[in-house]
């Protein structure tokens, strides 16, 4: 029997203004996938769940439904009809959830990049990293509803992902700068993705779409050319914080805390409900993530939360 593990990490997915086209991936933590490829099929699906550890048995053991198990089907599906690999044996799929539930940390996106490097290393490669991105898409169809590449495409490329286009796909991957940090918080709550897009509008006035993409082409040109103050201060969004944030406790008192303890910027980390900042050094990037979770532990919030400080990932999902 050939076992391969795969692993994948958290992302922040928007990046404040960057709304379903930028994301962005960290060192730790992360999923972890082990495959196993059987010689005999069980059933008449190629792909089953062995065992799930950390969600809490809060996951679908269906492997149609589970983020990992049904990316690993697409792949099979697209190696057979695009690649002429027809896979004719089974695959035993072992998860391990590192990242929260619905925390906005691209939960759902790291066990299915993580699944996907691990089966393209089981059945020698026929993919490249730009292919697996479409199946990790699907997988978020499947986790909330909406097939945003944000953090699925960070999650398997690694760095920050610019999504210019959905249709077709066109992602452009944007080295980090050498001194970004990210801090990020995670409070114990959970903030469901498909009920955070539940809640923006379907419409923005030209006003603040012209804002928007304003600080979207200033961030980029912030990372290119690693103007931290730029970076600061583009990290404005107006589209989906404004309707986010009353979704998070005490998420103001947080952000303030952040910038008041030297962070670059700060807003939410995907849909939420943890937040991220960046900052230019890793002291800093401490400072803050202290800070932001004392503001969550004030008497009116009163929330424990996680903390992590890391260089943004370039290597992206990766076998163990
Ligand atoms: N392997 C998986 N990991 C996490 N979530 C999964 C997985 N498979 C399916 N899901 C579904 O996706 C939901 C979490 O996705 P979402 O709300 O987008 O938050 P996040 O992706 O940040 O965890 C879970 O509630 C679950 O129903
Ligand atoms: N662009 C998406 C990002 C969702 O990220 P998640 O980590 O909360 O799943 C959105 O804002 O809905």
């Amino acid at each position: 029997m050939k076992t391969v593990k795969g692993f994948a990490s958290a992302t922040v997915g928007n990046v404040a203004c960057g709304f379903d086209v930028l994301g962005f991936a960290i060192t730790e933590p992360g999923d972890e996938v082990t495959l196993t490829l059987l010689d005999e099929r069980k059933k008449d699906c190629p792909v089953s769940i062995a065992s799930i550890t950390g969600d809490g048995g809060a996951l679908p053991l269906d492997p149609k439904k589970n983020t990992s198990s049904f990316v690993v089907l697409k792949f099979l599906e697209y190696i057979r009809t695009h690649k002429g690999v027809d896979f004719s044996g089974h695959i035993s799929l072992e998860l391990k959830k590192n990242l929260p539930l619905s925390s906005g940390m691209g939960s759902s996106a790291a066990s299915a990049a993580a699944a996907l490097v691990a089966a393209n290393e089981l059945l020698g490669q026929p993919c490249t990293k730009m292919e697996l991105v479409h199946f990790a898409i699907e997988g978020e169809r499947v986790a909330c509803g909406s097939a945003h590449a944000d953090n699925a495409a960070p999650a398997i490329l690694g760095n920050f992902v610019l999504i210019r286009s959905y249709t077709p796909l066109d992602l452009i991957t944007i080295p980090p700068p050498k001194d970004l940090f990210c801090t990020l918080v995670h409070p114990h709550t959970e903030l469901r993705t498909s009920f955070a897009r539940s809640v923006l509008p379907r419409a923005i006035p030209l006003k603040t779409a012209i804002q928007q993409w304003g600080n979207v082409g200033a961030l980029i040109t912030g990372l290119l050319t690693s103007d931290y103050e730029l970076i600061g201060r583009s990290l404005v969004d107006v589209v989906a914080e404004p309707k986010r944030a009353p979704l998070i406790p005490g998420f103001f008192d947080v952000k303030q805390a952040a910038l008041d303890a030297g962070a670059l910027g700060c807003s939410i980390a995907g849909s939420g409900p943890s937040l991220f900042a960046f900052s230019s050094s890793e002291k800093t990037a401490r400072e803050a993530g202290n800070a932001m979770q004392q503001a969550f532990l004030s008497p009116k919030t009163n929330l424990d939360s996680d903390m992590w400080v890391s260089r943004i990932c370039s290597e992206g999902a990766k076998i163990l």
